[in-house]
């Protein structure tokens, strides 16, 4: 369990003010998406939380520390898990534990149940290389969950998947975190995807980047994305992101997925 308290957070770089005076508070065991158009700072948001970026003012408080360095009980994991390629699958996802001492023996079973967890049970003598994307992906989300962070930050994990891939890691995401909760902070650019997992979505927008709409999704858990999907509040709710991040000035980068999440309406 832990708690993220950003207040008053500012982060230049040089002459670019990226964002200003951010305010966030995730609760315990919660699940956050921020979603913005490209370049509003969502990623450097998450590098700061996670101690590895430098805030210009504010404070980020984990738990009520002030976080000033990586923590060992915050993961931060990325669109490319960066799989180390002359290690198995069992020795990938124990590779988090072997860095925090414990011995080869210990961490190899201690990894088994998060290699279970995310259905690679029998490919743990395999390398990523005789995975599929979506595989690896899993392997990665394994080695991110068997270090047991308080909080689990996610700069979009899914982004590289093709569609279908990315629906069904976006399942067992659902499936994993309702089994095993943790406070997670979500980086996407897609409003569905944020609609289906998240407790919370923020929306940002940019040049400053800024939160613009702190929205709760109503959705009771266990969810079904399927069912989600079909819901009519979820078409309101998608609706409502899409009308905020389109006040972007015409000079602001929306993704295409963005433009294809909504052209699908
Ligand atoms: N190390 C750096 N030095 C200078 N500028 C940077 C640095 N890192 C990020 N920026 C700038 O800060 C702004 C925010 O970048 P950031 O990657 O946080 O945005 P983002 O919302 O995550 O974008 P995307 O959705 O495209 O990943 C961008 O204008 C980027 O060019």
């Amino acid at each position: 369990m832990a708690n993220v308290d950003i207040t008053g957070l500012s982060k230049h770089f040089d002459s670019l003010s990226v964002f200003d005076d951010v305010d966030l508070h995730v609760g315990d065991n919660e699940f956050v998406s921020i979603l913005g158009p490209s370049g509003c700072g969502k990623t450097t948001l998450l590098r700061i939380v996670a101690g590895i970026e430098e805030r210009t003012s504010g404070s980020v408080l984990v738990d009520g520390d002030e976080v000033e360095r990586p923590r060992p009980d915050t993961t931060l994991v990325f669109q490319n898990f960066r799989l180390l390629p002359w290690r198995t699958v069992e020795d990938n996802v124990a590779y988090g534990l072997r860095l925090r001492g414990k011995s080869k023996a210990e961490s190899r079973a201690a990894a088994q149940p998060y290699i279970a967890m995310v259905g690679l049970e029998g490919r743990e003598k395999k390398y990523p290389y005789q995975l599929s994307g979506g595989m690896q992906q899993r392997v990665g989300l394994a080695r991110a969950l068997a270090i047991k962070p308080g909080t689990l930050l996610m700069d979009e994990p899914f982004g590289a998947l093709d569609a279908q891939t990315r629906e069904l890691m976006q399942d067992e995401l659902l499936r994993i975190w309702s089994n095993d909760k943790r406070t997670v902070i979500f980086v996407t650019h897609s409003i569905d995807e944020a609609i289906v997992l998240s407790d919370r979505v923020i929306v940002m927008q940019s040049n400053p980047g800024r939160i613009v709409e702190d929205i709760t999704i109503p959705f009771e858990r266990p969810r079904t994305p399927t069912a989600i999907r079909t819901d009519p509040r979820f078409a309101r709710l998608r609706a409502e992101m899409w009308s905020l991040l389109r006040q972007e000035p015409l000079s602001t980068e929306l993704s295409p997925e963005l433009l294809n999440g909504v052209s699908g309406e």
